[in-house]
């Protein structure tokens, strides 16, 4: 395939009219990357007729500095160092209709310490481009001269177990169900039962905000009496995530104060309030000493389908730099999309402080974190008690194992939905440490801590039939070299 056109001179390139991107310059095969440029590699889908590097040159020229004509003024800058550069296209393997276009931008293109900046250029325009059929955002490589302009999260993984002084094991959460319609008073018992019964937390549904039926300061005063109430009962520090998303900025600030005032730990946004509100939540957060907690609601949207859209590995980056401290990031055994490697790229994009190119897990890039703190990742989303020895095998001990239906739903209550939880963790913790290959044993393990646990037994009679087996959307493809074009 022909892929080079030369770029035009400079007295040719600035004749009046249109001209392909590629001969602007936004194709450099010959372009290596600095190391502080961003990189991002994007999945192209041209239109039939379409060649993919003049697709690929389009994607750069239209997320940095060009349009669809040339213009003059391009003379009054310093053009060639803002122009972003395709500088590398490779067919996805077994897909003739698909190709990775890499594509570096200079950091001077881009405001310190802004997501909303940073997005606004790089899925800004191009995904209505009309020779494009579809694109998607896959990964970015980010500088550390980049990640250094911002906080991160205000807590991260080591501080918030030191805060709630838990060590060695997933903390486990519920989220309270129904979904809608619970009055405050009614909400507040089952919050109690929760984190009576062994649960870390419970947590707001992310469609919970202050409705008819039950207004915020119900709940917060309700639920921070179920907190304290427990913690009292137990003797260790609980945690109940209060859900802060609302119209306007002043609410969410009004509602996070009320929280803190009440003694709460942890407060919540959902990720459809938008990356700038995330971005003064966690700063308040670091303010407060809060915990922040992120529900990526509304990210199936644009993530899961492979062939458009934004990867939530690259949203997992942008939220570690937003700073939040916590994120849903998917269960691979629940309810919903989840293939294993990719979810385990997630994981260790938002855990780790160096994360590894991996194309098996869907990482395309090294990327440093430069001690950044970690984001403690929520495994949240049609799981159960049943399941405990494959959620520790696969997602390790530094997350949040939540149970919403699988602690509510129990036939004994909520307090024995818990303890079934609490009793299935501890048993799989210990049968790890002691050297155990739970992943085989696990299913033994938990029938013989349900011996001694009736709560325990129960869960895993109840929901032993339940699995949610379906084809993923979002597996990783693995890159080849011998079709590159650069
Ligand atoms: O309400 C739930 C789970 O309830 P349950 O435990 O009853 O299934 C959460 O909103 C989803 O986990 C979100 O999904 P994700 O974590 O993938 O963003
Ligand atoms: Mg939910």
């Amino acid at each position: 395939m022909a892929t080079e056109t030369a770029q035009r001179s400079a007295a040719d390139r600035y004749k009046a009219g249109v001209m392909q991107y590629k001969e602007m310059g936004y194709w450099q095969p010959d372009y290596e990357p600095s190391d502080t440029d961003i990189i991002a590699l994007f999945r192209i889908s041209p239109q039939d007729g379409v060649d993919a590097v003049e697709a690929a040159a389009a994607v750069a020229g239209e997320s940095s500095t060009a349009t669809w004509t040339v213009v003059w003024t391009d003379r009054l800058t310093a053009c060639d160092k803002y122009r972003a550069k395709a500088y590398k296209v490779e067919q996805v393997p077994g897909n003739p209709e698909q190709w990775f276009a890499y594509i570096a931008y200079d950091l001077d293109l881009f405001e310190p310490g802004s997501i909303a900046n940073l997005t606004a250029s790089i899925i800004g325009n191009v995904f209505g481009f009309k020779p494009l059929k579809a694109l998607r955002l896959e990964d970015m490589r980010l500088p550390v001269a980049y990640v250094k302009t911002f906080d991160g999260p205000a807590t991260g993984i080591v501080v918030e177990r030191e805060r709630l002084d838990k060590f060695g094991r997933p903390l486990l959460g519920a989220t309270v169900k129904p979904k809608l319609g619970l009055s405050g008073r009614n909400y507040g018992r089952v919050v109690y039962e929760a984190l009576k019964g062994g649960l870390d937390f419970t947590k707001d549904d992310e469609n919970i905000n202050s409705q008819p039926f039950m207004h915020w300061r119900d709940r917060f005063l309700y639920c921070m009496e179920a907190v304290k109430k427990a913690e009292a009962a137990s003797g260790e520090i609980k945690g109940t995530y209060l859900n802060v998303t609302a119209a306007t900025m002043e609410d969410m600030y009004e509602r996070a104060e009320f929280a803190k005032e009440l003694g709460s730990t942890i407060v919540m946004i959902d990720l459809v309030i938008g990356y700038t509100a995330i971005q003064s939540m966690s700063k308040w957060a670091r303010r407060n000493d809060m915990i922040l907690h992120l529900h990526r609601a509304g990210h199936s949207t644009y993530t899961r389908q492979k062939s458009h859209g934004v990867s939530f590995r690259v949203i997992s980056k942008w939220m570690r730099l937003a700073g939040v401290d916590h994120i849903h990031a998917g269960t691979v055994v629940g309810k919903l999309e989840g293939d294993p490697n990719t979810t385990r790229g997630f994981y260790d994009i938002l855990r780790e402080d160096f994360v590894p190119r991996k194309l098996e897990h869907g990482v395309f890039f090294d990327q440093p974190w430069a001690s950044t703190r970690k984001v403690m990742p929520v495994a949240s989303g049609g799981i159960h008690a049943g399941q405990m020895h494959q959620l520790i095998d696969l997602l390790g001990e530094d997350c949040v194992l939540q149970f919403g239906g699988g602690t509510i739903g129990h036939p004994m209550g909520i307090a024995a939905g818990a303890v079934a939880n609490r009793v299935a963790l501890e048993a799989m913790i210990l049968a790890r440490n002691e050297g155990r290959d739970i992943k085989a044993e696990g299913p033994e393990i938990l029938e013989k801590a349900g011996k001694f646990c009736q709560p325990l037994a129960q869960a895993l009679s109840t929901w032993k039939d339940i699995t949610f087996d379906y084809t993923s959307t979002d597996a990783p493809d693995f890159a080849p070299t011998a079709t590159a074009m650069a």
